[in-house]
């Protein structure tokens, strides 16, 4: 079997097209959405992802403010970016790119800002929101995810997911959307600690490898006709992107998303989709 593949790339530019209309709807109505992004330190990956997040604002016709500050910057220093995005009406939705360097208290700073400008989804009200089942922004990797299957017609009422990974953008909340009655998936959430990991990847009818191992998913731990999301995003000696999913896994699964070309550009794709959503609504 060769997988059907889940074109994060071709899906995040259909998403795009539908909200250049958004964003041009509401320029119309006299309000410009204005992305933010602090970034804070100089790890390569974070400042792709970064940039990249700012290509798809300018394509879709969204402000772009870019803030960095080196790896060196004090907790002080990067909540005075934070209350700065928090003031500045011309930033309508931001972001805090993570990992924050060692040292500093991410959760302080995620705590702090403006939750009406939260485009991640993370801030702890925003949070509180989706395990309460109230509307607000959802964090945009597990978000893609989810669009990326319904997308391919991948089922997920009933399924058995498996997630592998316990993160905040990925794996800690993913399991919230899964199980709403309006997903209905049952979820096994494992990590790095867990014993026996093949065992429970062989049960899954879904698994998202959310982790930061590479490799760590093998053609025998899927079940024959599984769809396989790899979120993994280690790097090799060259920069070249590893993913969690072995390259084998392609011939057992029945879908599977490329890595790069799958989840990333559908994290982009939903931040984008928080920023309008949030413009819409502060209009209402
Ligand atoms: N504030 C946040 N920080 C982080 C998040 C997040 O959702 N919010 N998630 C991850 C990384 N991430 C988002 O920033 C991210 C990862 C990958 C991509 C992406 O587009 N990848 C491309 C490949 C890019 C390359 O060549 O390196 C792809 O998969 O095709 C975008 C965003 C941690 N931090």
């Amino acid at each position: 079997m060769t997988a059907q593949i889940l074109d994060g790339k071709a899906t995040a530019a259909a998403i795009k097209s539908d909200l250049t209309t958004r964003v041009e709807a509401l320029k119309a109505r006299g309000l410009t959405p204005g992305l933010g992004t602090l970034l804070v330190g100089e790890d390569v990956g974070s400042q792709k992802y970064v940039a990249g997040k700012h290509r798809d604002s300018q394509q879709i016709g969204v402000n772009s403010l870019q803030r960095e500050l080196p790896a060196t910057a004090t907790q002080e220093e990067i909540e005075a970016v934070v209350r700065e995005l928090n003031e500045d009406p011309s930033c309508t939705g931001y972001i805090v790119q993570l990992p924050l360097p060692r040292g500093i208290d991410t959760n302080r700073v995620l705590e702090l800002m403006d939750p009406d400008k939260d485009a991640d989804g993370l801030h702890p009200t925003n949070l509180g929101r989706l395990v309460l089942n109230q509307p607000g922004p959802l964090p945009c990797t597990p978000e893609g995810i989810l669009v990326l299957l319904r997308r391919y017609g991948v089922e997920v009422n009933g399924a058995h997911v498996v997630v592998v990974g316990r993160g905040v953008t990925a794996g800690r909340p993913l399991p919230l959307l899964l199980t709403r009655k309006s997903e209905n998936a049952t979820v096994t959430q494992c990590h790095t600690g867990t014993r026996d990991l093949p065992a429970l990847l062989r049960q899954a009818d879904i698994v998202v490898a959310a982790a930061g191992v590479p490799h760590l998913v093998k053609p025998e731990d899927v079940r024959p006709g599984a769809a396989v999301l790899d979120v993994g995003v280690s790097r090799d000696e060259n920069g070249k992107i590893v993913g969690d999913v072995h390259p084998g896994v392609r011939d057992v699964a029945g879908w599977i998303s490329p890595n790069p070309g799958g989840v990333g550009p559908m994290t982009r794709a939903q931040l984008l989709v928080n920023v309008v959503e949030a413009a819409e609504r502060s209009l209402g």
